[in-house]
């Protein structure tokens, strides 16, 4: 694979691990912070809830203890046939129901089982006596359980049907002494207290009372209020569990109750608990002076959204994406690019044996002086590649020269003569020139070998040799053809040329007095045969006719020139 799909991959998946790294820390830190902010916040709202609930009900339950206590009441409660005292009893309950908020009292005596009742409207104005408590109905159970437990003051929440109210009751106990007169008190209307207490709070919060055993006495749904909790059984109750969808919400819910009832505690403690498929965070305070708890939920969804965060994130992942796409752009041009250029300079000069082009000359950096390295790479290698190849054919050329060319004269040897005539009856056959042939023989040489030694037989050959070349034209060619014999190719020949040339190498030989290096007693004599060939003759036959010329001049004593005719008939020129 190569690197740009290499690196767009890495990209991706490096794209993918930090959106998802950041998203979980973010999750993480967010949370972290939800929660300590609820928790502070549920502690401070706790505290204030809590006088601002509290201060009314103990307002209320200060009340009815002075009420419980009034001289008038307890001596008509234990003298309640005593008409005397029942009137101005009931002028002092009068006089209480003025006082008390939700202005309304209740005295129930415990000697006759009396229950006497007014309200705000006054609408049982010389009426005040409902009725009487009967131990046998269960809706009368409250009364005999109070008096029972000897409980001093009682907050009950209860409907009372004969009444056809609902309310949270302040039942205080009246008594003389430790004898027991009956329960006084008043009551709050159960759908104001909850309107003016707990439907008070801010979105994403709401607040309950529960019981010490934690039966719910005051929530703004009041199908979950447990009423009369007094008379029930601890099963029966509709406690705090209703509340929550886990059960070790409950548990950790009732174990932090137990905790602040056991200590006392005026602290707010808190639990994070899942109310219907959301998160909510629960405050907890005890409140002693009435032995109950208020327990306010914050729905951290609504109060601390954690998809306030997402555009957040959204912003970090655009970001990080636009960045690594930059940087994928200025990889790819500062690196992949040029890579690539490269890449296909050392193709193209792979193929096709040339210099690189298209190589980009702006490229930064390393890779910069990567392609210069390579361009001077390059251009080294055409350069040694081409003075090789110049060194190649000059060898060449002097190997073909040395393979045409006789070491001793330094004249054409017969290679390069038969090349030479080869092309020279070509081009007779071309243009129809004749061209001659002169064939050279040094007489009796055995003589010369034999009698002055080889060395200077050799030096002989190479003396003849140059008389040869300082003979000939410069477009003539000379070549030793064999031992003593020369050859020489006379170019756009005539007889008259012919002659003259074979007569002067012949004269040329026998008046050289010994060579530079050559014996001075030596005397050199040459043999000339000649044969003007025709345009249409084969070499072979041309060749054959300057042989019989010489044979001729052999035969004629040596030392002359001989040129044979049309017919083959010899013609001496001298000697
Ligand atoms: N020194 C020397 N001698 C050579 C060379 N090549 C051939 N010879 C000698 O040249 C002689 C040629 O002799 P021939 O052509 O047969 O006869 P000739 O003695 O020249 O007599 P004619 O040709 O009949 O006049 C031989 O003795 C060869 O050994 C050479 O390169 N150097």
């Amino acid at each position: 694979m190569n690197l740009k799909p290499r690196f767009l991959l890495l990209t991706a998946l490096l794209f993918v691990l930090a959106a998802a790294a950041a998203w979980l820390a973010a999750r993480e830190l967010a949370e972290g912070i939800v929660e300590q902010w609820a928790v502070r916040y549920a502690e401070k709202q706790m505290l204030y809830d809590k006088e601002r609930t509290l201060q009314p009900i103990l307002r209320e339950i200060a009340l009815a203890r002075q009420f419980a206590s009034s001289p008038l009441l307890r001596k008509w409660a234990q003298h309640p046939e005593d008409a005397s005292l029942a009137e101005a009893a009931l002028e002092e309950m009068e006089r209480y129901r003025e006082l008390f908020s939700d202005r309304c009292y209740f005295v129930a005596l415990k000697a006759n089982g009396h229950y006497y009742y007014n309200d705000a409207d006054n609408r049982f104005a010389g009426r005040q006596l409902r009725y009487t408590l009967d131990p046998a109905k269960p809706a009368d159970r409250w009364f005999y359980d109070i008096v029972g437990q000897q409980r001093a003051l009682h907050l009950n929440v209860n409907p009372d049907v004969e009444l056809g109210v609902t309310k949270l009751w302040i039942d205080v106990l009246m008594r003389d002494g430790k004898r027991v007169l009956g329960v006084v008190g008043t009551g709050f209307e159960l759908q104001r207290f909850v309107r003016e207490l707990l439907m008070q709070t801010q979105p994403g919060m709401s607040s309950l009372f529960v019981d010490h055993e934690g039966a719910i006495q005051a929530y703004r749904d009041l199908s979950l209020v447990d009423f009369a909790s007094i008379t029930k059984q601890a099963s029966e109750h509709s406690s705090v569990d209703r509340l929550f969808d886990r059960a070790e919400d409950s548990r950790s819910v009732r174990e932090l109750m137990r905790e602040l009832e056991t200590a006392n505690s005026a602290s707010v403690g808190s639990r994070f608990v899942e109310l219907k498929g959301r998160p909510y965070l629960a405050g907890v305070v005890w409140l002693s002076e009435i032995g109950w708890f208020e327990i306010t939920l914050f729905d951290l969804d609504t109060l601390l959204p954690l998809d306030r965060f997402t555009g957040l994130l959204v912003v970090y992942g655009a970001s990080l994406l636009m960045a690594l796409l930059v940087f994928n752009a200025v990889l790819g041009r500062l690196v992949l690019r040029p890579l690539a250029a490269l890449d296909r300079a050392m193709d193209e000069v792979q193929r096709e044996r040339s210099a690189p082009h298209h190589l980009p000359d702006n490229a930064p950096g390393e890779i910069g002086r990567l392609i210069t390295h390579f361009r001077n790479m390059v251009q080294a290698l055409f350069d040694s590649r081409s003075e090789l190849e110049h060194k190649v054919t000059e060898r060449t050329e002097a190997l073909e020269r040395l393979t045409q060319t006789d070491a001793l004269t330094g004249l054409l040897n017969r290679r390069g003569m038969a090349e030479r005539l080869a092309a020279e009856v070509a081009r007779s056959n071309r243009n129809g020139r004749r061209f001659g042939i002169l064939w050279l023989d040094v007489d009796h040489f055995k003589e010369v070998n034999d009698c002055y030694g080889h060395a200077q037989g050799d030096a002989a050959l190479t003396c003849i040799a140059g008389l040869i070349r300082s003979v000939v034209r410069p477009y003539d060619a000379a070549a030793r053809w064999g031992g003593d014999e020369f050859l020489v190719l006379v170019q756009d020949c005539d007889r008259t040329l012919l002659d003259d040339l074979g007569e002067r190498l012949r004269s040329a030989v026998e008046h050289c007095q010994g060579g530079d290096h050559c014996a001075q007693d030596m005397l050199l004599t040459v043999s000339v045969g000649g044969h003007l060939a025709a345009a249409t003759e084969g070499l072979d036959p041309a060749l054959q006719r300057a042989d019989q010329a010489l044979y001729a001049a052999k035969a004629d004593g040596r030392n002359v020139y001989r040129c044979l005719d049309g017919e083959g008939n010899t013609h001496a020129q001298s000697g």
